[in-house]
Formats: C-alpha cells, structure tokens, sequence
C-alpha cells in the first residue's frame, strides 16, 4: 500500500467539501499532482485548476488509476457514479479503496453499486468530514466495510489526519449518522448563532463590522478554550457565569426559550435526515 504522499487520489465531484479537503491537504503539502478532480461544473473546475489540481469532467478517467477515490457529490447522484466508477473499473486487476461523504449512503448501497461488470467490489470507508477541514481544523468520523484491511484503514487515517484535528472511528454504521447531525453539520449551527449575535448587537448599536470581529473571536476564543482547557464545557460556562450576572441573565433566558430542547431536537433531525436519505437511496 503506498502512503498518502505515494498515492494518487481522485475526488469525484469538486464541490464545497471536496474543495475544503483538497485545501487541507494541498496546505499540508500533498503533491498537487497527485490529486485529480472530476467536477461537471466549470466554474468549479476552473477553482480547483486554479488550486494546481489535475480537473477533468470524465469520472472514469479521473478513477482510472488512483488508489484512492473520494465521493464528493450529494447523495442523490451517487448511485450513479460509483455504477459509472464500477463499470470502468472491471480491466483493473486491484481496485482502489473508496472514501465515500456521502450523508446516509451505506457501505453496503456504495459497495453494490460500484461492482465491476465481473462481480468484484471496493474496499470502502464511509466518512463524515466538515468543512473547517479547509483550514486544517476538521473534526471526521469514520467506518469501514469489513474487508477494509488495516493498512487501507491506516492511509485513510492518514487521509483524514492531514485536514481533520479530530478523528472518530464508530463501531457501528448507523453512528455515522449522528456524526452528521454532530460534527457533520455542526459548523453551519455556529455559523448561524454568530449570525444572530452579530443582528442581536447591531439591533443594540454597534456597527455591523464591530459586532462581526467581536462575535467571530469569541466564537475562536471559547473553541480554542474548549480544546486547551482540562475543564468540561460545563465548567468553562460556570467559569462565565457569575452568581445574577449578565450571563446568567443571558442563560436563563436561553433556558426558559427551550435552548437544549431546540439543540437535541436539531441534533436528532440531522441524523434522522441523514439515515433516511440512507434508506431512501438504497433502491
Ligand atoms: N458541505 C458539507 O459541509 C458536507 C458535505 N458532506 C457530503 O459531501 C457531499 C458533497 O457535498 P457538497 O460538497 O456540500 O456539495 P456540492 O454540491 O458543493 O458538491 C458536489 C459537486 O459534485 C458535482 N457533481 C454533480 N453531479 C456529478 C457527477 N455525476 N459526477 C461528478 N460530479 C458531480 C456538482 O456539480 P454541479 O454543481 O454542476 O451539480 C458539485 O460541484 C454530499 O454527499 C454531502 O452529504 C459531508 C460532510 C460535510
Ligand atoms: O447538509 C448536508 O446534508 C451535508 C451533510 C453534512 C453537512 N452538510
């Protein structure tokens, strides 16, 4: 098995995801070269060229050769990608490990679908990145198929290392749905509550630019305390809160709104999305 800076990759679809992880790993100095990207869409294409990547539109070609074939299009599409990988991969003698991201899709959907016209199927690894892999702070999980060997699971170790801080082996498939509703998704909710602390802070008069890098380095300064600090979050928020305070005034208001209601609700309908899109799929 050749390590990752040996192997040749090919990421199918070059959109949003597949961009974040090719960044990392480009900034971590894996041979441009050795990446090659099929995405149908120019615009996206001509982004990742611009990167130093190898781009093509044609799949096969793009799989022909790689040890390794990242699945970087939506779930609804991939069906027939990997049935197009498959089919061009039947004059090969060794197939490569394929890494799927696909939210929901299966081992067992990704491996029938990308059978060779002979019957034989991939070693494939489902893995649920984000997109903060692009500065090299991603947070993965992961789960192989069983005849995914430990040097094939080491290199995708490896894959993942470079543009993931944190990365979680599940013992189980379907924890790789809550993954998704976790780490998967995850960025888009502190996304969306620094938006609404910037609207909050300009609604009270600060500018649009102020409340930004306030609410920005905050988010940075708790994320940075929450990796460095020996002390649980529940500690780090008590460290915050002083007794009748401002945040506690803050806290009690999110609790009386239904805060961790709202948050385990939205936790549990990403992962339920993301198991029915699985299941919904399959056919
Ligand atoms: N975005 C995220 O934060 C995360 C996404 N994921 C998963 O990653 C996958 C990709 O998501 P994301 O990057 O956001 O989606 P994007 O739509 O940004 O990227 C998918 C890309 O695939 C291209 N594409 C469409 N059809 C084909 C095809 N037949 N062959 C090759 N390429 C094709 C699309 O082109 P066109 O636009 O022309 O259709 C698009 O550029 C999804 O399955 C998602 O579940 C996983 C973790 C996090
Ligand atoms: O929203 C989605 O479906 C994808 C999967 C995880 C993050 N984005």
């Amino acid at each position: 098995m050749p390590s990752l800076q040996e192997s040749k990759l090919a990421f199918i679809g070059g959109g949003n995801m597949a961009s974040a992880i090719i960044g990392g790993l480009v900034s971590e100095g894996v041979n441009k070269q050795n990446i090659y990207v099929s995405e149908p869409w120019d615009v996206n294409r001509d982004k990742l060229a611009a990167v130093g990547v190898r781009t093509t539109t044609v799949n096969s070609e793009a799989g022909a050769d790689a040890d390794i074939v990242i699945i970087a299009v939506k779930p609804q599409v991939t069906k027939g990608v990997c049935e197009e990988l498959g089919a061009s991969w039947t004059q090969r003698q060794t197939l490569p490990v394929v890494v799927s991201i696909a939210a929901g899709i299966t081992l067992n959907s990704l491996q029938e679908w990308s059978r060779t016209s002979d019957g034989r199927s991939a070693h494939v690894v489902r893995v649920m990145p984000n997109t903060p892999a692009l500065v090299g702070e991603g947070a993965s999980g992961a789960f192989a198929s069983a005849d995914v060997t430990a040097a094939e699971k080491e290199l995708v170790n490896s894959l993942l290392s470079s543009v993931s801080k944190a990365t979680e082996w599940v013992d189980k498939e379907e924890l790789l749905d809550v993954v998704t509703g976790l780490s998967g998704s995850g960025p888009a909710y502190f996304f969306a509550m620094v938006e609404h602390l910037v609207a909050s802070a300009t609604s009270l008069g600060l500018s649009q630019e102020q409340a930004t890098r306030l609410a920005t380095q905050t988010c940075l300064g708790a994320g940075k305390m929450l990796v460095e600090s020996s002390d649980e979050p529940g500690q780090l928020r008590k460290n915050v809160t002083s007794p009748n305070g401002t945040t506690y005034a803050a806290l009690q208001t999110f609790e009386a709104l239904g805060f961790k209601e709202t948050v385990d609700k939205a936790v549990k309908a990403a992962t339920s999305r993301a198991a029915e899109l699985g299941n919904t799929l399959a056919k």
